[in-house]
């Protein structure tokens, strides 16, 4: 592979610590003609999609992207808005508050967001860190849950932008924080705020992205990590079993995915004429298309129409402050031993209010 011409680290300038949030990846319009080129990319990620190469190449330019980048184009467009996609959104707000909170540690530190998927890409990301002195970099895919189809891809793009580079910064990937506390505690105080404007729910429904149940049995901890997840949250509110389900969204294709469909869950829900169903997706930390549209919008229906009563979507941690304060609580342990390459006073400074700001409690 040929070297690409990288920036190198100059001598004047400060060496500094890198944070690169990554999320899937959105296309750049609600269009299928936008569409069609982000689902080539995405769907043909081998992480993704596991079947034999040559017959998926046939599958995929034959018959799914002759038709699903219009109908999925049509979702897009219900749930676009005028800053764009709400991933990009509320992925590049994350990137900014954290930055922000840094504070005065903040010139050490430098916050970037890139997605798997179509722009920013994690190359294009990684070689402007670089170019900004970051000799060190935390990458942080942001998917609670561990899937190889999600987090083990993102490590993919981080590993072929390494790759591509003489002399990289050092890195680091932060693989899960599906059982941190402070990922839990705030996806608590999100149902509870919920729960105070509007009342308690007669049943809540935690619903993850799907994977095809084979992963499960070669060895993916997606389904695991997604039900410690939920454990962990039924906990911190006080369910009980009978009070909450677990389910998964998003099925693609025709193979079996990880059970109960959420659509289905939410069908019998409806038929047991719930009163206040409570829906939030812990796998997701920005809204996008399979919260926004399959989830409020789609599940809403099939609720309402099987004979549900009221169906109450909770939004996901987006940007609010208190999930930028839990994000820097779960990058601070990954720094351990970073923070001490830097020796001259003005380092010494920014790296006590960094630690001061990483251990901060809400
Ligand atoms: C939460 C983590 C995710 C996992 C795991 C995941 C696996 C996975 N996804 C597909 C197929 C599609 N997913 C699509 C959208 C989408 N997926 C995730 C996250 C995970 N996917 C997000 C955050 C989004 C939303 C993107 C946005 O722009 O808002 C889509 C595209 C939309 C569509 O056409 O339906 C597809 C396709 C597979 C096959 C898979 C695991 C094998
Ligand atoms: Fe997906
Ligand atoms: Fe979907």
């Amino acid at each position: 592979m040929p070297y690409l011409t990288e920036p190198e680290f100059r001598h004047d300038q400060p060496r500094r610590l890198g944070i690169l949030l990554i999320n899937l990846g959105t296309p750049a319009a609600p269009t299928a003609a936008a569409v069609r080129p982000y689902l080539k990319q995405f769907l043909s990620d081998p992480r993704v999609v596991e079947i034999p190469r040559l017959a998926w190449w046939f599958i995929l330019n034959g018959i799914i992207l002759n038709t699903r980048p219009k109908q999925s184009a049509a979702k897009y467009a219900s749930i676009w808005t005028r800053d764009g996609s709400p991933l990009a959104i509320y992925t590049r707000q994350q990137a900014k508050l954290l930055q922000g909170y840094m504070g005065d540690a903040g010139q050490q530190v430098m916050v970037e967001w890139a997605m798997r998927y179509g722009q920013p890409s994690v190359a294009d990301k990684l070689m402007a860190l670089k170019a900004a002195g970051c000799d060190r970099v935390l990458a942080v895919p942001l998917y609670p849950q561990y899937a190889a189809s999600s987090s083990g891809s993102a490590m993919d793009a981080l590993a072929d932008a390494i790759k591509a580079l003489r002399n990289p910064p050092e890195l680091r990937i932060v693989k899960q924080f599906h059982d941190s506390p402070a990922y839990i505690d705030t996806l608590a105080r999100r149902v509870q705020s919920h729960w105070a404007q509007q009342g308690r729910g007669d049943h809540l429904v935690m619903s993850f992205h799907g994977i095809p149940r084979f992963s499960l049995d070669k060895g993916d901890p997606y389904h695991c990590q997604c039900h410690k997840t939920a454990r962990l949250l039924a906990e911190q509110l006080g369910l009980n079993k009978d009070q909450y389900t677990v389910a998964f969204q998003s099925r693609f294709g025709r193979t079996e995915w990880l059970k109960p469909y959420t659509s289905e869950v939410l069908q019998q829900l409806g038929k047991r004429k719930t009163g206040k169903l409570d829906v939030i997706c812990p796998g997701f930390v920005a809204d996008c298309l399979e919260t926004l549209e399959e989830i409020a919008i789609e599940g809403k229906e099939t609720f309402l129409t099987a004979g549900g009563g009221q169906y109450r979507y909770i939004a996901a941690l987006n940007a609010e402050p208190d999930w930028i304060i839990a994000l820097a609580r779960i990058l601070a342990p990954h720094l351990g031993g970073w923070l001490e390459h830097q020796e001259d006073q003005q380092a010494t400074t920014a790296r006590l209010s960094l630690a001061r700001a990483l251990g901060a409690k809400h």
